[in-house]
């Protein structure tokens, strides 16, 4: 009897022992992640403070404290276009304990982010109290493919680049990566549900992000105002005529694949929507499809620029630009008439052959006009400009331009009016 309370006293003084090692580890990994906190808190503060400050920091004497408050102005300052400290500082406290004055000091600051603005503004303010902050290096993978993923992203600052791959290294090789800037967003379907990531998307410089947390959202009801957005695209959809055949089940999944953006009067969509990867169609309003007219790559254009202004300097007009010679020009002419696929190598030998059976020469049939000379406007200009003109040049496909010369024009050539897909 004796012996087995002897053991039992043991055992139990084990068991505290281990309990509290447990307590000590706990204790010191709290302690550690309020270090981390700090620490972090503290480089973004390195980070965004400006090395030239005029005023920066004016202190008061508080009686009660009986105590200096020092008051550090360039904390309500961002460095151009990082987040602004005191933003950081709001989006650190729980979304329960953001006042409704801080929620609203968020809401003035997101709104130069173009995907944010495209929510309604119930969204707009359920987003900023949900909201956390962070900041990611070049080459840090924010998401990988085929990983399942509850967040969504807002860039405040920086470049990401969306890849195929899974560590996102395609990007730094890919000549013409796709890129997300300041203002763009991903990841929206993982506010719908845990879903797997359908590609990677990385850092490509230091980059600012805005991110919202699946939990978060279910936690704050933002799931209804998702759910609403999505339905009213599911109905959308329903009406065209080129969805009538789908079933309900079907357009649900291109609901969730898509996402509705707002763009105001003149605003650019697209700066070239052949390279586009995305289809768009056009919910609400109209939008213009506009051609550059880039007169700097028309060799003619060219060629006429420099006939004037070879009548001020005059210089050797043939010079100045690389245009190709008439029988290279001919050639690629007769290349071009042939119709069908490209069997240029094949037209050419055959139109080789031609040529030596027929024993002709193609040159001596194209005259080029390219030295004659506008009669009219010769004397005028050289009378009044008898010195060679200095001007800043650029170079293009066929030769130098003079920099003021190099305009263009756009010109309208489709309204998509709603309800139709550009
Ligand atoms: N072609 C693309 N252009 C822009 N963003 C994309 C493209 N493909 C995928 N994404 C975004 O990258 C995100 C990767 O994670 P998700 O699949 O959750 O959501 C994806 C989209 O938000």
């Amino acid at each position: 009897m004796k012996r087995y309370t002897i053991s039992h006293a043991k055992l139990l003084k084990e068991e505290l022992g281990l309990y509290e090692l447990t307590v000590d580890i706990i204790m010191m990994i709290r302690v550690c992640k309020i270090f981390r906190e700090g620490l972090g808190g503290f480089r973004e503060f390195q980070i965004i403070a400006s090395a030239q400050r005029k005023h920066p920091t004016f202190s008061v004497w508080d009686k009660k404290k009986q105590s200096r408050i020092t008051f550090d102005t360039m904390d309500f300052v961002a460095e151009e276009g990082h987040f602004p400290p005191r933003a950081i500082k709001i989006m650190q406290k729980k979304p329960s304990w953001r006042t409704e004055h801080e929620i609203q000091a968020l809401w003035t600051i997101l709104q130069v982010l173009d995907s944010y603005r495209n929510y309604e503004e119930p969204m707009q303010l359920l987003l900023a109290k949900v909201m956390r902050f962070e900041r990611f290096g070049r080459r840090r993978v924010i998401v990988k493919k085929g990983v399942r993923g509850n967040s969504f992203y807002f860039i405040y600052l920086g470049t990401v680049a969306v890849t195929e791959d899974d560590d996102g290294s395609s990007a730094f090789l890919d000549p013409y990566p796709i890129l997300l800037r300041r203002g763009g967003c991903f990841g929206e379907m993982g506010l719908q549900s845990a879903s797997i990531r359908r590609t990677t998307v990385v850092c490509m410089e230091e980059t600012e992000f805005l991110v919202v947390d699946r939990e978060d959202v279910l936690a704050n009801k933002l799931d209804q105002e998702v759910q609403k957005e999505a339905q009213h695209r599911f109905e959308f959809f329903r009406k065209m005529d080129l969805f009538a055949l789908w079933s309900d089940e079907k357009l649900w999944q291109l609901v969730v694949l898509g996402k509705t953006e707002k763009f105001s009067y003149g605003q650019l969509i697209s700066k070239d929507i052949v390279k586009s990867s995305f289809i768009m169609f056009v919910c609400k309003g109209t939008c213009e499809v506009l051609r550059l007219l880039d007169l700097g790559e028309s060799p003619s254009y060219l060629k006429w620029v420099w006939q004037h202004l070879e009548l001020i300097d005059d210089r050797p007009l043939r010079r100045r630009f690389n245009e190709p010679s008439p029988r290279e020009r001919f050639k690629e002419f007769q290349i071009k008439s042939y119709p069908l696929q490209d069997f240029s190598y094949l037209k050419l030998l055959h139109l080789q052959k031609a040529w030596e059976q027929e024993g002709t020469s193609v040159s001596g049939t194209i005259k080029t006009s390219g030295n004659s000379l506008p009669k009219l406007l010769g004397p005028k200009i050289k009378s009044k400009l008898a010195h060679p003109i200095k001007c800043p040049m650029i170079n293009t496909k066929f030769g130098e331009l003079p920099k003021e010369a190099a305009v263009g024009a756009y010109m309208k050539i489709h309204t998509v009016e709603q309800g139709e897909i550009i």
